[in-house]
């Protein structure tokens, strides 16, 4: 087995379906140029070639048709040029529905059961988007502009506006013709011949270090993989912070790595921290979130991005700990909880409240906790956690926590939010 199986990866393995010893069986791990990826409601991943598909990362091809049963009824239609599961929160008759394009139709799926009405002709649902697409991609609103679409079609590239059912063609000359395209955790895959590029859906701009080999990270072949058995440090469990923000999105940080909590129906993986926030790197002592805006307090520092994907680190930043929050390091942990303006900032065995509307910030009052150790804590819509070394406990709220004499139950923190697998 490769040696990628069983850290840093949390969830979904795939489904394990019996092997296939058909002759006419496409193997993914021979190098395939997929026609089209993309997850289910569930957050299974499906890689469509001709009439097989693979459902997840690990396991054999399948016929297409045992799984989605009405593609090969239309005998005139060709394979899956292009698929994405559809992301438009307002409307929730399409909202994470699968669709399918296959010549001049659209497919609709949810639950593996065809939508009323479908297929249908691209034009009636996406007017303005060729038919015989190569690839295509969702793009919620945070990640882009607005919730939308991104598809492919030889050199051309077009933006679809969900809501508003508009296009704008995107003029990305020196992009890789994409032949399948993948949104997983939040990144953007195009896949071209057996590799894939990672990219920025807004600018169209390439990552370095691509084009990768997809049998070494999107499916599980012999002789290749990636990641180390024993990399990630699973002994001596703790976590350096945790935050939560007002759109629920919420992130663990140890180490070099971070995991997003929220995101777990399509499994849950670390990344560098590098991978979004470079200047910030590694080993943070406290993360909290406001305003739309994310700041990470490291040693005497405070480095402050945008919320939004494609975190952007603001102007003037890192500014020091004294100078925008006026208080001296080192900080164990923080919080702010949502609709206030209140940061709250655990010392030893202390806790401050400081007004982050106020400026100069003014420190509002200082309790004592009943305890202290307090690596990182966060504040939800169900009160604060705070965690201490492999455990962590929940209060109602921050004025529970500072007045409670006695400890509540400890709970234990779950491997994989470390990035080791249960
Ligand atoms: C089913 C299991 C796994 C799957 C499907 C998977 C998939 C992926 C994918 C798709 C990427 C992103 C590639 C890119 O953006 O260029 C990635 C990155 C990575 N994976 Fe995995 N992975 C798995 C397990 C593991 C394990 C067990 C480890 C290590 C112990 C690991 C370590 C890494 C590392 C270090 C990166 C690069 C992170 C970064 O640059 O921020 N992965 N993985």
């Amino acid at each position: 087995a490769p040696a990628h199986h069983d850290l840093m990866m949390a969830g979904h393995e795939g489904h394990h379906g019996e092997e296939g010893h058909h002759d006419a069986v496409p193997d993914r791990c021979a190098g395939i140029e997929f026609d089209a990826i993309a997850p289910d409601e569930k957050g299974t991943t499906y890689f469509f070639k001709g009439d097989h598909l693979w459902k997840g990362f690990a396991g054999p091809a399948e016929l297409s048709n045992g799984s989605f049963k009405e593609l090969d009824e239309h005998h005139h239609l060709g394979h899956v040029d292009a698929a994405f599961r559809m992301h438009s929160k307002d409307d929730p008759t399409h909202h994470d529905h699968m669709f399918f394009f296959l010549d001049n139709k659209v497919f609709s799926y949810y639950n593996h059961t065809l939508e009323d009405g479908f297929p249908k002709d691209i034009q009636d649902v996406f007017p303005g988007i060729p038919s015989h697409l190569d690839a295509a991609i969702e793009c919620p609103e945070g990640e882009c502009k607005t919730d939308g679409v991104i598809f492919f079609k030889g050199d051309e590239v077009y933006y679809f506006d969900i809501k508003t059912k508009t296009v704008k063609k995107r003029d990305w000359p020196h992009f890789p013709q994409c032949t399948s395209a993948f949104r997983w955790l939040e990144q953007y895959y195009c896949f071209h011949g057996h590799n894939f590029t990672r990219f920025h859906p807004v600018t169209g701009d390439v990552e370095p270090n691509y084009p990768k080999d997809a049998r070494n990270y999107f499916m599980r072949c012999p002789n290749f993989g990636h990641g180390h058995r024993g990399s990630v440090n699973c002994t001596n469990a703790h976590l350096d912070a945790v935050t939560m923000d007002d759109k629920g999105k919420s992130y663990a940080f140890r180490g070099k790595l971070f995991m997003r909590l929220d995101s777990q129906r399509d499994g849950g993986h670390a990344f560098y921290i590098s991978r979004f926030w470079k200047e910030v790197d590694s080993d943070v002592d406290a993360v909290f979130s406001y305003d739309g805006k994310i700041y990470f307090i490291k040693g005497d520092q405070v480095f402050i991005y945008k919320s939004e994907a494609h975190y952007t680190l603001i102007e003037g930043y890192p500014k020091s700990l004294k100078e925008e929050l006026g208080v001296e390091g080192p900080v164990d942990a923080a919080f702010v909880c949502e609709g206030h303006a209140i940061v709250h900032i655990i010392q030893g065995g202390k806790m401050k409240r400081i007004d982050l509307s106020a400026t100069p910030r003014s420190l509002v009052k200082e309790v004592s906790l009943p305890f202290s150790g307090i690596d990182a804590a966060m504040c939800g819509p169900e009160g604060v956690k705070v965690y201490v070394g492999a455990q962590y406990f929940e209060f109602d709220s921050p004025m529970v926590l500072s007045t409670g004499k006695i400890r509540p139950i400890p709970h234990e923190i779950p491997q994989q939010m470390l990035g080791c697998a249960h």
